[in-house]
């Protein structure tokens, strides 16, 4: 029977971040010690979203709109301050066994590989980590290393691979178990043009072969033009557009071959002007 319920859903989801601003030079350090001088920022702002399975979604947004947050909120890694979540039927901030081994996360700022350690040593911890039975195990790293096109460089210690290689073998890890829902955070950051289309078409086959819901955010139009259906633009933590490429484009007066770039361009620049 199809499962009917969203992979996500949101309700007034609301995050904000208590930290303490540091003053310059010693005396500033000093003074923090006795009197810290605290602030909030709300990040993430009453964001409704609701995400049906297999959707690939494109969060979008200027730096700062709070896209990591909400991220980070969606797969557990940070508690809600307010509002209402659920992803595939869970609470992430309870870090389920069986919701962790629903879902999967890769940031393109950050690696989930070990750095001494050859890309396969990972995986076989990653197999130990989700008790994967070593013959999936076995086809799972051979399809998704032809698939990425690594099957070469899985035994190089991480640190000696370019970033491009890198990148390719960090969606290998993070697909090991078989996650419904994938989170994408930035996953093209810093790529060349050829990493950039082995990975855009990964993601696509992903999706079209497995069903599985991915949740992307990228500065990069052309990802977001070659792999979203729909996208939710934030901005200082709100909603400012959600829908598709075509309405995107329309909301900004723009024809249909208007350049994406522009219009996000236009969108931010309205948004910070209301
Ligand atoms: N731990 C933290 N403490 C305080 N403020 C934070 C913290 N993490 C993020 N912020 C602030 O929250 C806001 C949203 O940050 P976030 O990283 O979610 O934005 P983003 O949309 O992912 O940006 P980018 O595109 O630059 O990666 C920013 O103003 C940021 O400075």
């Amino acid at each position: 029977m199809p499962n009917n319920e969203p992979a996500i859903h949101t309700e007034a989801l609301t995050k904000t971040y208590r930290y303490t601003e540091q003053q310059p030079g010693l005396a500033g350090a000093v003074k923090g010690l006795f009197r810290p001088d605290r602030r909030e920022r709300t990040a993430v702002d009453n964001l409704q979203l609701t995400v049906p399975r297999g959707q690939i979604i494109g969060l979008l947004g200027p730096n700062g709109a709070g896209k990591t947050t909400t991220i980070k909120m969606l797969c557990g890694l940070l508690r809600p301050t307010s509002g209402e979540l659920e992803v595939l039927g869970h609470r992430p901030a309870r870090r389920g066994y069986e919701f962790l081994s629903r879902i999967s996360v890769v940031f393109g700022q950050k690696s989930m590989l070990w750095w001494d350690v050859s890309t396969y040593d990972s995986l076989l911890i990653h197999r130990e980590m989700y008790a994967i039975p070593k013959a999936r195990f076995a086809t799972t790293t051979k399809d998704l290393a032809e698939r990425l096109q690594v099957q070469d460089i899985l035994n190089i210690p991480v640190r000696k691979l370019s970033l491009g290689q890198r990148m390719r073998c960090e969606l290998i890890l993070a697909l090991l178990h078989g996650p419904e829902l994938l989170f994408a955070d930035e996953p093209t950051v810093g790529l060349d043009v050829v990493a950039k289309l082995s990975v855009r078409t990964f993601l696509a086959e992903l999706n079209r072969d497995l069903g599985t819901t991915i949740v992307l955010t990228s500065h990069d139009m052309n990802d977001v033009a070659a792999l979203c259906e729909r996208v939710a633009v934030i901005n200082h933590g709100r909603t400012i557009f959600d829908g598709d490429l075509d309405a995107l484009r329309s909301r900004a007066d723009a024809g249909v071959d208007a350049d994406l770039d522009q219009v996000m361009s236009k969108l931010f620049t309205e948004a910070a002007d209301v």
